[in-house]
């Protein structure tokens, strides 16, 4: 008996037809990815593109079901696509193995879609996917989970909410001062760590910046000059920096940050009138009273799983200071030996970024009187780890299916927002709701979407402004990415060419004219 008996019995043939015609776009294939994957193959989809960035992990292979311990570091893209044909191999896969957001997924490569399916795990990307989807009339099937929970619904263009319609939750932000200052917790460490410390070392000047800081709380004056001291003493262990490689190095670096620098802090006492003050520790210190404690030799015999575990003495996290920082510091020299401009990012799943990041956390945390974690509990709140479930991500593959099956029917009213939910109190497991209507504020989908071709090498920006005006669209704003190109105040920009500010093709650029009225415009380069 054919496959597709089966597949026609139960949802008859004419939709089983009009399945295996369509052509699907499924962007991610990593937990949700690789179980929708598996799905579409089995359930009658024969033409389906397969876009993920990254290389398959260690950490991927307990739920991520198409990869094997023998495909760690191949592309998953291309693994999904190979191992998904295993289970049918009646089926069209293109497998890529790059960033949904390069400019070769035009607007016209999305719509030659009938469907996308996004398996994603950042709004950075869903974003980009939305919008693509939105300017190319080609409804989304959105999916996400976290541990316990998930969610999937469908997007389409003029008749549901887009994944803009409503604000999304920002990541949490910690006040500059608490980080650098005053930390009270174990994640106070551990961002001052991983965001302030592991850039400052091993970043470039654009990693300074970094976002988990928010600004609010530097308006008074005693602020101001706390953060000034903060900034000279930021520059006073970059000093520090050029001596990289040299013996002693890396005592100089614990002195700096965890002897000085708290001595100073120290000695500002209306910060200590209500709080703690930190006691300052020198690497001598610590390095002496490891006399009666185990040897760094003892250490690197027992298991990982054991050294992962437990909290490290301070002389053993002294120990990994050192080491991970020459070892992290001769990479980036390395890697600097070819590119100046190179960094190392924290990785989580980079052990010597990890083992870093736990150490210098930890010291922080004993100088300020804090608990001190595990090097398990360290990579789980650095990485900003909510597990995930193999079964809760089946679940969410399972539904998509289903609203595939009825997209491609044409029975968009009969889709539903669900949410997988998690209580030991409730009775159901899926909560489901009518899609709803697109938000009239919303910024990304009640615009008029409009595609531009223009030669970006010799267009500049007055071109674009007549161009536009032309189109009786007077008293412009033009903006990119939220940065502003031009307006009735500001027009430094005009003689200049698109493509001298980095507006080249596949960018978008919001207009908004005197009404109010808000045009995305796509650029095609011709
Ligand atoms: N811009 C993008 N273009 C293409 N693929 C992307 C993009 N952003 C994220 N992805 C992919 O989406 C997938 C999301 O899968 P998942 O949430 O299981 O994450 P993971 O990286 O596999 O696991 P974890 O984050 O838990 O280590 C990943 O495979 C990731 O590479
Ligand atoms: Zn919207």
């Amino acid at each position: 008996m054919p496959r597709e008996t089966h597949l026609e019995a139960t949802i008859g043939r004419p939709l089983a037809s009009t399945i295996s015609k369509a052509k699907v776009l499924m962007v991610g294939a990593g937990g949700i990815g690789c179980e929708l994957l598996k799905n579409l193959v089995m359930s009658g989809f024969k033409e389906i593109e397969v876009v993920d960035l990254d290389t398959i992990d260690l950490s991927n292979l307990n739920r991520q079901f198409l990869f094997q311990k023998q495909h760690i570091k191949k592309s998953k893209a291309h693994i999904a696509r190979a191992s998904a044909l295993t289970f049918n191999p009646n089926v069209n896969i293109v497998s890529r193995h790059q960033n949904i957001k390069d400019q070769e997924f035009s607007v016209d490569w999305f719509k030659s879609f009938d469907l996308v399916m996004n398996a994603l795990d950042n709004l950075d990307a869903r974003r980009h996917v939305n919008k693509m989807c939105l300017a190319a009339n080609v409804p989304l099937v959105e999916s996400g989970t976290a541990g316990y929970l998930g969610q999937v619904t469908v997007i389409q263009k003029d008749e549901t909410e887009c994944f803009d319609c409503q604000p999304k939750e920002t990541p949490k932000t910690f006040p500059v001062c608490t980080i650098r200052s005053t930390p009270s917790t174990p994640i106070h460490c551990i961002v001052w760590a991983k965001s302030y410390l592991f850039n400052l070392l091993f970043g470039n000047a654009e990693d300074d910046d970094d976002e988990v800081l928010s600004k609010e709380d530097s308006n008074d004056d005693e602020t101001a000059k706390e953060l000034a001291a903060l900034a000279a003493e930021s520059q006073a262990l970059k000093a520090i920096l050029e001596s990289a490689g040299t013996e002693g190095f890396a005592q100089r670096v614990f002195d700096k940050v965890f002897y000085t620098d708290i001595q100073r802090l120290r000695g500002m006492e209306d910060m200590w009138k209500n709080r703690k003050p930190p006691i300052p520790l020198k690497y001598d210190d610590v390095v002496s009273q490891s006399d009666n404690q185990p040897t760094p030799m003892d250490i690197e015999t027992e298991t990982t799983t054991l050294k992962d575990q437990r909290v490290w003495t301070l002389a053993e996290t002294a120990q990994v200071f050192s080491d991970s920082l020459n070892k992290l510091t001769a990479r980036l020299k390395e890697m600097r030996a070819t590119d100046p401009e190179a960094s190392v990012h924290f990785d989580k799943d980079d052990p010597e970024a990890l083992d870093f990041v736990t150490a210098t956390s930890n010291l922080r945390a004993h100088v300020y009187g804090i608990e001190e974690k595990s090097r398990f509990q360290v990579k789980a709140m650095a990485g900003n780890i909510i597990p995930a479930i193999a079964t809760t991500n089946a679940i969410i593959a399972g539904m998509m299916v289903m609203l595939a099956f009825k997209i491609l029917n044409k029975r968009l009213a009969d889709c539903k927002t669900s949410y997988l939910v998690y209580g030991r109190h409730r009775p159901q497991l899926i909560v489901s709701e009518p899609l709803a209507k697109p938000n009239p504020k919303c910024y990304i989908c009640r615009n008029s979407y409009i595609v531009l071709k223009i030669d970006t090498s010799k267009s500049t920006v007055q071109d674009l402004i007549d161009l536009l005006e032309s189109n009786s669209l007077v008293e412009l704003e033009i903006q990119e990415n939220g940065r502003v190109i031009y307006d009735p105040d500001f027009d430094d920009n005009v003689a200049k060419t698109l493509e001298s500010l980095q507006i080249t093709d596949g960018k978008f650029v919001d207009i908004v004219d005197e009404e109010d009225r808000k045009i995305i415009v796509y650029l095609k380069h011709m």
